[in-house]
């Protein structure tokens, strides 16, 4: 039975969830998936890091019955009060580097760097980090190429909903002219909130504890977050190669719970729209700004953290993918379906490699 190694490098909601699924469901997993998960790495800021290569790995019952603030590496056998992260990337014996540290809008750092040490180590990556991926995508996947490993990265657009895999894998043989979507559950949320007589700050305060939000929720109130998701939908599916300086952002700072009633007595939803259209100069042109829907239009009834994303194709029309946006466990399950992916790869490269020496045998 094939079995994965992983690192788990930052141990806040997204990472805690997926090991929450690894404790709770793995001998499912494997008699379903055909492989076996271990953790052998977690490194946090606030709790340090722990190393168990040995046996079963890390015991992780124990580890998830600590309040998340409360966790201390620093006492345990193989412990320690720093999160060290290059060492444990670079030196601990891992096959996959699980990367859900904080996005960092403006370089990506400390992810990138995260990213680079662990492909430069041999290993594989998969992020729900949106940094290195919207700022550096194309640098890390030749960097991923050149190491012979995989870098995914499906939680960093609608969580666990599989639409950059939708995208990449159904979409061949047309071509899509452009997309818009609601990018932001966060944003989301507190909109519909605002329109159910909540305050502004109460609603954000509602979508973090929820986990939804950044650990800034000034990302996703201003739009960042929207603008790096498009960012890095309009390069996967446009081929579109954009920088943030290419995306203009607004946010809903600037709406008020009056705007949004006022809006939804007339028939209209106030939504964060992230969209992104081909020119006909073959360029890109993309864009992340409130817009008050009427009613019937396919992104207005997208409540909560349900995120929507209608991509124009020639041969389709409108394809509209939708699903959960944002939270905890929606997020690791995208961090599975990036292993179940690097599986399937690594199975095609064997395979590849048996053909090739069969070739040669034969
Ligand atoms: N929560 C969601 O719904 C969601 C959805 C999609 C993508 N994401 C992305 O996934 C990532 C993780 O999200 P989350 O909800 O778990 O965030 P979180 O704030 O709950 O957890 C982040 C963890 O990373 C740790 N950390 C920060 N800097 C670190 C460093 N340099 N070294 C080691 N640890 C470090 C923090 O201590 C924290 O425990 C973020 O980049 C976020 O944008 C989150
Ligand atoms: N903060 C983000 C998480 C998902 O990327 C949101 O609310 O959509």
């Amino acid at each position: 039975m094939t079995r994965y190694d992983l690192a788990l490098i930052g141990f806040g909601g997204v990472n805690r969830a997926l090991a929450e699924l690894i404790a709770g469901r793995g001998d499912a997993l494997e008699a379903e998936l055909g492989f076996a998960l271990r953790v052998v790495a977690i490194t946090d800021l606030r709790a340090g890091s722990l190393v168990r290569t040995d046996g079963d790995g890390i015991d992780l019952a124990p580890l998830l019955a600590v309040a998340p603030g409360e966790l201390d590496f620093s006492a345990m056998d193989g412990g320690d009060a720093e999160p060290r992260n290059e060492w444990v990337i670079r030196e601990v014996p891992a096959d996959i580097v699980a990367e859900a540290t904080f996005t960092n809008p403006m370089d990506g750092e400390p992810a990138l760097s995260h990213v680079r040490w662990a492909i430069e180590a041999g290993k594989h990556v998969c992020t729900t980090n949106k940094g290195p991926v919207a700022l550096h995508c194309r640098s890390l996947r030749e960097l991923a190429r050149r190491h012979g490993v995989c870098f995914e990265f499906e939680g960093t657009v609608m969580s666990g909903t599989p639409v950059l895999r939708t995208a990449r894998r159904m979409f061949g043989g047309l071509a899509v002219t452009g997309f818009e979507g609601v990018l932001n559950g966060t944003s989301n949320y507190v909109l519909g909130r605002l329109e159910s007589g909540l305050s502004f700050a109460d609603a954000v305060a509602e979508a973090q504890a929820l986990g939804y939000a950044e650990a800034d929720p000034t990302a996703d109130i201003e739009g960042y977050d929207v603008q790096l998701k498009v960012m890095i939908l309009a390069n996967e599916v446009l081929g579109a190669g954009l920088t943030r300086a290419d995306v203009p952002c607004t946010g809903i700072s600037a709406l008020t719970a009056e705007d949004v009633r006022r809006a939804a007595a007339e028939g209209l939803r106030w939504k964060l729209v992230g969209s992104a259209a081909r020119r006909p100069d073959g360029t890109v042109e993309a864009r992340v700004a409130p817009v008050a829907l009427p009613d019937g239009h396919p992104l207005a009834g997208v409540t909560g953290p349900v995120n929507t994303v209608a991509f124009h194709t020639d041969l389709l029309g409108t394809v509209t993918v939708g699903g959960p946006g944002a939270g905890r466990v929606e997020t690791a399950y995208a961090l599975l379906s990036d292993v179940i992916g690097i599986h399937e790869q690594s199975g095609r490269a064997v395979a590849g490699a048996k053909s090739l020496q069969e070739a040669h045998r034969g």
